[in-house]
């Protein structure tokens, strides 16, 4: 099977440089354990998917092949498409493939390969997987090693895969769930697995938190939101409210800590030990080479979370800021306890909307200071803090036109299951293409 490695991902002989300056040209001199569990069983690695610099959602240069198929699936159209369009200068029909795995989920849309290793910190693969029209699959924490997976904030990382179908999106969660010595947070659930051929639903009971009718939910979100429902429905499911108050709190606690987590793990890029160096450092400042290679090194985004992360750590912020997002974090987990002892998996959407044209989110970030994107991560940050499974699955599309040319942007449901339930969210998924509605 040809597979898609985002750049944060280790091999051996392709560059692992997490689209940031200070890793340029960077060769792992070893693989991943999930890319050599891929490689033992011969899968076909096809090259390396750009991604936001070290995970961190800014939405980087990748462009949405959506913006280019036209309704059609043809690599040779899409081809001559991207061919015929000035890249740099975007017009409004060119869309983002959402972060931070968009070059993973934009290859499985074009057709470049059938499934991508990616990484999911707070959504990296569940929205590019809602914004690009392709299955995107979160495990639960410690499921998949991490080990050769370049470290973002480590108590939210985990490896993810985006998929062209459930299938291959299953076989590669059957061939890299694998305990993991070498990953000090790996958890052996081997005794745990559940998945059953169901003929339909009968006896699962299915969750929608009422929370997550945010202000701001798209109209044809809320839409595809309901058919969902009412197609899990029609398998005979049970469909029950529950509730998730601290919802509204997720995105303050989750950008807090993993802002604080990205400062300590990114000291170790210093110019020393790794990637670029400066050439240029000026002697007259305390640590000339560490902050000339540091501000040559990262990316304006990579540079604010390092400093909001400081920040939330210093002792006279620390209660205030990082204690409080840790409090939260904990009552998240709590409440999703609870709503497991009512219901067996929850429905949710995976984004507010379609994707963003590339030039709204230019215009957005310069206006707002480049927070606005941080609110598209709403419904997928909750399940990261509670280190729970989670799988997006492509379900309908917002039709827009451009210029007289009809566009069908993708939307992504997402179901959200116990920890160590995983299977079951790949269970379930299998209804939404068996019943019709
Ligand atoms: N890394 C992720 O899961 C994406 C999230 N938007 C972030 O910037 O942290």
């Amino acid at each position: 099977m040809p597979i898609a490695v985002k750049g944060n991902i280790s091999t051996v002989n392709l560059p692992t440089t997490c689209s940031s300056n200070i890793l340029r040209d960077w060769v792992s001199p070893y693989d991943a354990s999930v890319v050599k569990l891929l490689k033992d069983a011969g899968a076909i690695i096809i090259g390396k998917s750009n991604m936001d610099e070290f995970g961190m959602g800014a939405y980087g240069p990748t462009y949405n092949p959506v913006s280019f198929l036209n309704n059609s699936t043809n690599t040779d159209s899409l081809k001559n498409e991207t061919s015929n369009r000035d890249l740099d200068t975007p017009t409004d029909d060119m869309f983002v493939p959402g972060g931070s795995s968009g070059g993973s989920a934009a290859a499985v849309a074009a057709n470049f390969c059938l499934s991508a290793l990616g990484s999911d910190t707070g959504g990296s693969v569940r929205l590019p997987a809602s914004y690009c029209g392709v299955y995107g699959f979160k495990p639960s924490y410690g499921r998949f090693s991490r080990y050769g997976l370049v470290s973002y904030a480590s108590s939210l990382d985990t490896i993810g895969i985006l998929g062209n179908n459930l299938e291959n999106t299953k076989t590669l969660y059957d061939l890299i769930s694998s305990f993991d010595p070498n990953d000090a947070t790996s958890v052996d659930f081997s005794s745990q697995s559940c998945s059953q051929e169901r003929k339909d639903l009968e006896g699962i009971t299915i969750g929608i938190p009422q929370e997550y009718y945010v202000d701001g939910l798209s109209q044809e979100m809320l839409e595809c939101w309901s058919n969902g429902i009412k197609k899990l429905e029609n398998s005979k499911a049970k469909i029950v409210k529950v509730s998730l108050p601290n919802t509204v709190n997720a995105l303050s606690s989750y950008y807090c800590i993993a802002s604080a987590e990205a400062s300590s793990n990114l000291a170790r890029f210093d110019g020393i030990r790794f990637g670029k160096r400066s050439e240029q450092p000026d002697l007259t400042e305390k640590h000339p080479l560490y902050s000339h290679t540091r501000t040559e090194g990262f990316g304006p985004e990579v540079q604010k979370r390092i400093m909001l992360g400081t920040f939330v750590l210093e002792a006279s912020s620390y209660e205030s800021y990082f204690g409080k997002a840790t409090m939260i974090r904990n009552m998240i987990k709590e409440e999703f306890r609870t709503c497991f002892q009512k219901a067996d998996i929850l429905l949710t959407p995976a984004t507010i909307g379609g994707a963003p044209t590339v030039s709204g989110i230019k215009i957005n970030s310069n206006l707002e200071g480049g927070v606005s994107e941080y609110a598209n991560d709403v419904f997928t940050v909750p399940a990261s803090l509670a280190g729970l499974p989670a799988l997006v699955v492509p379900f309908g599309a917002k039709k827009t036109t451009f210029n007289n040319r009809e566009l069908q942007l993708p939307l992504g449901l997402q179901l959200i299951s116990e920890f160590g339930n995983d299977e079951l969210c790949f269970d379930v998924a299998r209804f939404f293409n068996k019943t019709i509605l």
